[in-house]
C-alpha cells in the first residue's frame, strides 16, 4: 500500500501493536535539557532503574542559563538549582551532557542537528514541543510529557496514538527577501494556531525543497505553533550534504547504507493524506504578526485588524483581546509600530544563517536611540562560526549586544526578559501574552525583519529601502 513519509517512519519504529492498545514505539535519540528532565531522573532514582540505551540520549543545558556570562554565580538560585542538577544526573546515569562551558552547548533543537545527531528517518524525543523542529531531517520529532520521558529512559521506547496526516504544500518560488519564517508565519496565517491539531504534517512544494536544513528547521520548529503534532520534510540531497561528516553520523559503510536508507523517505505517489493546504510561494510577503498568537499575523504592507469587519463573535472577542493586550488599534498600519526592543535568536531563528541575514541589514547601519537589540546564536558552534565570519563585529558596531547561546529572551525564565509595556521584535515562535515576560509585546517576524526594526525604530519593509 502507498504510505506517507509519516507512515514510513511509524511503521518502522512500532514494537508492539496490540488490538485495543496504543502502540509501542522504539525511540531513536533523547534529547534533555534542565527544565523538563529533573523529575523523570528522581522517578528513575526511585524506582531502582538504569537508563535503558544512555548512549542515545544527549543533554544540554539551555532555558535557565544566562547569556551574559557562562559562571554558575550569574544565575538565579532556582536556575542553579537546575543546571547543576543536570549535572549531577548525568553523571550518575551516564548521560553525555553539553555543559555549560562545552563548545558545543547550546539550544536543544540547534545543538542536536548540529552534531548529526538527529537523523532522518529516526523518531526523536524531547520534554520540550520544539522538538518539531528535528522533523526537517524527514525525522518523526515531537516534544513529550516528563513522565513519557521518564518512560523513554528506561526503556527507549514510548506509547503512542497515531495521528492523522496532513500535506501542506507550499508552490512556486517566493520572491528575493522571503525567509522560510515568512513561509511558516503565512501557513499559520492561513490555517490558524490550531489547523494542524490531530495532524502529523509533511511540508513539500518547490518553495520547502529550496529551502537550506536551517530554512527547513524554522518550519518545522513552528509546526507544533500550527497545533500539529509533528511537521516533516521528505530528505534530499540538500539533508544528505548537511548530514556529512558531522560528529555522530554515519561513518564508512554505515553512511552509504544509511544514504541509501534515507532515498526511500519520501511519500509514495499515490499515498492518500486525510488533509491538504496549498499556498503559492509568489504571494507571501514578509510576515509579522500584530496579537497574541502566532495565526494572528499578517504582511508588513498590511494593517493592524479591525474586529468589527470579522462575523464570527469568538473571532472578533479573540481579536479585541489581543488588541488590548498588545495596545495596538485597528487600521494602524504595521511599518508605523515602533519598538523598543529586538531579540534575534531562539531555537526558530539562531543558525548561522539567520544570523547572516541579520547581519545583512545591521552592516554598517546604527540601532536606533532608545532600542535595546541582543543577538543570541543557537549554540556554542554558531557562535564560532559567526565569530569567524565576523559578524559579530558587525552586530556590535551597530550597537546589538552579542551574547552567549541559550534561549534567552523566547521565554521569561532566566534574565533575558521584557518589561511590561516593552514592544519586541522577536524572531522566536511564541507571542503568547506574558511570553517574554509579565506585560510584554511580542511580533513575531524573520531575523532580517527584526534586524531592520532595530534599526529603522519600528518594523519596516526590507524589500525596499528605509
Ligand atoms: C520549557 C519547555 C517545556 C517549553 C516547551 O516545551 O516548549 C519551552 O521550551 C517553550 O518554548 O515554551
Ligand atoms: S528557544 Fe524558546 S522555543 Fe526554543 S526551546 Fe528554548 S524556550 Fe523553547
Amino acid at each position: 500500500m502507498a504510505k506517507t513519509l509519516y507512515e514510513k517512519v511509524w511503521d518502522a519504529h512500532i514494537v508492539i501493536e496490540n488490538e485495543g492498545e496504543a502502540p509501542l514505539i522504539y525511540v531513536d535519540r533523547h534529547l534533555v535539557h534542565e527544565v523538563t528532565s529533573p523529575q523523570a531522573f528522581s522517578g528513575l532514582r526511585a524506582a531502582g532503574r538504569k537508563m535503558r540505551a544512555p548512549e542515545k540520549t544527549f543533554a544540554t543545558m539551555d532555558h535557565n542559563t544566562s547569556t551574559k556570562s557562562a559562571s554558575l554565580d550569574a544565575l538565579s538560585p532556582m536556575a542553579r538549582i537546575q543546571v547543576e542538577t543536570l549535572q549531577d544526573n548525568c553523571k550518575e546515569f551516564g548521560v553525555r551532557l553539553y555543559d555549560i562551558h562545552h563548545k558545543n552547548q547550546g539550544i536543544v533543537h540547534v545543538m542536536g542537528p548540529e552534531l548529526g545527531i538527529t537523523i532522518p528517518g529516526s523518531v526523536i524525543v524531547c520534554g520540550d514541543s520544539h522538538t518539531a523542529t528535528h522533523g526537517a531531517f524527514g525525522a518523526l520529532a515531537f516534544g513529550i510529557g516528563t513522565s513519557e520521558v521518564e518512560h523513554v529512559m528506561a526503556t527507549q521506547t514510548l506509547r503512542q496514538l497515531k495521528a492523522k496526516t496532513m500535506k501542506i504544500v507550499v508552490r512556486g518560488h517566493a520572491a528575493a527577501g522571503i525567509t522560510a519564517k515568512d513561509i511558516v508565519l503565512a501557513i499559520i496565517g492561513k490555517i490558524g494556531m490550531d489547523g494542524g491539531t490531530g495532524y502529523v504534517v509533511e511540508f513539500c512544494g518547490e518553495a520547502i525543497e529550496s529551502l537550506t536544513m536551517e530554512g527547513r528547521m524554522t518550519v518545522c520548529n513552528m509546526a507544533i505553533e500550527m497545533g500539529a503534532k509533528a511537521g516533516m520534510i521528505a530528505p534530499d540531497a540538500t539533508t544528505v550534504e548537511y548530514m556529512q561528516g558531522r560528529e555522530f553520523s554515519p561513518k564508512g559503510e554505515a553512511w552509504d547504507q544509511a544514504v541509501a536508507d534515507w532515498a526511500e523517505l519520501t511519500t509514495d505517489e499515490d499515498a492518500v493524506f486525510d488533509a491538504t493546504v496549498v499556498l503559492e510561494a509568489g504571494d507571501i510577503a514578509p510576515q509579522l504578526t500584530w496579537g497574541t498568537n502566532p495565526g494572528q499575523v499578517v504582511a508588513i504592507d498590511g494593517v493592524v485588524p479591525n474586529p468589527a469587519d470579522e462575523q464570527n463573535a469568538t473571532v472578533r472577542h479573540s481579536i479585541e483581546k489581543a488588541l488590548k493586550y498588545v495596545d495596538l488599534s485597528a487600521g494602524t498600519r504595521m511599518t508605523d509600530v515602533s519598538i523598543n526592543k529586538a531579540f534575534i535568536g531562539s531555537c526558530t531563528n539562531s543558525r548561522i544563517e539567520d544570523l547572516r541575514a541579520a547581519a545583512a541589514q545591521a552592516k554598517g547601519r546604527k540601532v536606533a536611540a532608545g532600542v535595546i537589540a541582543i543577538v543570541v546564536p543557537g549554540s556554542g558552534l554558531v557562535k564560532e562560526q559567526a565569530e569567524a565570519e565576523g559578524l559579530d563585529k558587525i552586530f556590535i558596531d551597530a550597537g546589538f549586544e552579542w551574547r552567549l547561546p541559550g534561549c534567552s529572551m523566547c521565554l521569561a525564565m532566566n534574565d533575558d526578559r521584557l518589561e511590561a509595556g516593552d514592544r519586541c521584535a522577536s524572531t522566536s515562535n511564541r507571542n503568547f501574552e506574558g511570553r517574554q515576560g509579565r506585560g510584554s509585546r511580542t511580533h513575531l517576524v524573520s531575523p532580517a525583519m527584526a534586524a531592520a526594526a532595530a534599526i529603522a525604530g519600528h518594523f519596516v519593509d526590507i524589500r525596499k529601502p528605509y
